[in-house]
C-alpha cells in the first residue's frame, strides 16, 4: 500500500483546468519532487494533497484512507499532514517551544516536554527553547520550522520551496541534514521545486511537470538518462542532440562516426534516417588527434571539469570532460558511449 496514492487528480481555478488527470504513489519514507518552471501546477497539487485545495476529479489517499474523491472531503486539520513553507511561517510573538508544540494535542505535560526535547535534539537546537524566532538566523527558524511539522507525527510532510530563501552556500548542507532527519524517522515528503539541482540533492524521486501533466515520473537517474521526451531531457541537463542513420541492428552512423549499442535498436530502418540521438556532455571522451572528427571552439574550465564546444561538421557539440589541459584550436576525436541510445 503506497503512503501516498493520487489517482486521476484534476483541479480548476475558476473553470480554469490547472491540474489534469494527474497519477503519483510514493512509498514510505521516500521523496518525492514535484518539479518543473514556473505555473505547471506544483504548488496546486500539493495544497490539494494537503485539502487546500479543491478536487474536480479523481482520488487522494493517505496510508489507504480515503481523503478526496467519490464524495468524500476530508478537511485539511484532520489529514494529519505537515507543511514546511518558503517563509516558513513561525508566529513571531511565540517562543521556539511553543511553536514547535503549536500542533501537538492530547499529551501530558510530562510528555509534551519529552515530545519538546526529542524535536529540539532532532534539528539540534537543544538550548534555544526560549527563543523567539526573530532571535535565530534564518537556517535556524527553518529548523524550528520543521520540528514544529514533526513534532505531531504526521503520515506526510509537504514542504512549498522551503530552502529558495537560503544563502546557496549553506543550502546543500541544509539540505542533506533535513533528508537524513526525514530518513531516520523514515517520513514521507513531498516537495516542490523549480530547480533540478535541489530535486537531485533532495529528493529519491521525480515527478516533472508540464503544464498541469506530470511528464514523468521516476528515480532520479531513469529520468536523466531514460527520458521520454525532449521536454524531460531538457529541463534535466545539457543535452547535444544529433541526427542519426541506422546501419544494422546494433549500429547507428552520426557526425560522430559509428555509434554502438548494448541492446537490439528497436526500430528496422537500415539505411534510413530514425531520429536525433541525446548525448548528454558527459557521455562523450575528447582525445587528442591531428586528424581528429572535431576542433575545440571554446573552453570553459568549471572546477573539477572542463566545459569544450567541439564543432564537429556543421554542428557544435558541447563535452564535459575531467581532461583540462585541452586548448581552442586543436584537433580531437570525439567518441561516444551510450547505453542504452535514446533517439527522439
Ligand atoms: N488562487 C488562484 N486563482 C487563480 N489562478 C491561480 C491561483 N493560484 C494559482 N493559479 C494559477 O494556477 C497555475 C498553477 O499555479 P501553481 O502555483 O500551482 O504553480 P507552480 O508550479 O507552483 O508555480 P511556482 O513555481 O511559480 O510557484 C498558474 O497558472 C497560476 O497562475
Amino acid at each position: 500500500m503506497s503512503t501516498l496514492s493520487i489517482e486521476n487528480v484534476s483541479s480548476a481555478y475558476d473553470g480554469t483546468v490547472i491540474l489534469k488527470q494527474l497519477n503519483l504513489a510514493l512509498n514510505q519514507g521516500e521523496i518525492v519532487a514535484l518539479l518543473g518552471p514556473s505555473g505547471c501546477g506544483k504548488t496546486t497539487l500539493l495544497r490539494a494533497i494537503a485539502g487546500l485545495q479543491p478536487v474536480t476529479e479523481g482520488r487522494i489517499s493517505i496510508n489507504g484512507n480515503l481523503l478526496n474523491g467519490d464524495g468524500v472531503f476530508v478537511p485539511s486539520e484532520q489529514r494529519d499532514v505537515g507543511m514546511i513553507f518558503q517563509d516558513y511561517a513561525l508566529f513571531p510573538h511565540m517562543t521556539v517551544a511553543q511553536n514547535v508544540l503549536f500542533g501537538v494535542r492530547g499529551l501530558s505535560k510530562l510528555e509534551r516536554e519529552s515530545r519538546l526535547d526529542e524535536m529540539l535534539t532532532l534539528v539540534k537546537l537543544e538550548g534555544l527553547a526560549k527563543r523567539y524566532p526573530h532571535e535565530l538566523s534564518g537556517g535556524q527558524q527553518q529548523r524550528v520550522s520543521i520540528a514544529r511539522s514533526l513534532a505531531y507525527e504526521p503520515d506526510i510532510l509537504l514542504l512549498d520551496e522551503p530552502f529558495s530563501n537560503i544563502d546557496s552556500q549553506v543550502r546543500n548542507e541544509m539540505m542533506l541534514e533535513i533528508r537524513q532527519i526525514l530518513k531516520q524517522h523514515n517520513v514521507s515528503a513531498v516537495f516542490v521545486t523549480h530547480s533540478k539541482d535541489e530535486a537531485f540533492v533532495f529528493a529519491d524521486k521525480l515527478a516533472l511537470f508540464h503544464h498541469g501533466s506530470i511528464a514523468q515520473y521516476g528515480l532520479a537517474e531513469t529520468l536523466y538518462h531514460h527520458p521520454k521526451n525532449r521536454y524531460v531531457a531538457q529541463f534535466l541537463g545539457a543535452g547535444n542532440y544529433i541526427s542519426v542513420t541506422q546501419a544494422d541492428e546494433f549500429t547507428v552512423d552520426s557526425v560522430l562516426g559509428k555509434i554502438n549499442s548494448t541492446t537490439p535498436l528497436t526500430f528496422n530502418k537500415v539505411g534510413q534516417v530514425v531520429g536525433e540521438l541525446l548525448l548528454r556532455p558527459e557521455q562523450l571522451q575528447l582525445t587528442l588527434q591531428d586528424d581528429g572528427n572535431g576542433t575545440i571552439v571554446e573552453r570553459h574550465y568549471v572546477g573539477t571539469a572542463c566545459q569544450y564546444w567541439v564543432e564537429v561538421g556543421k554542428q557544435r557539440v558541447e563535452v564535459r570532460s575531467q581532461q583540462l589541459h585541452l586548448n581552442i584550436g586543436q584537433n580531437v576525436q570525439i567518441t561516444a558511449q551510450v547505453d542504452p541510445m535514446v533517439i527522439f
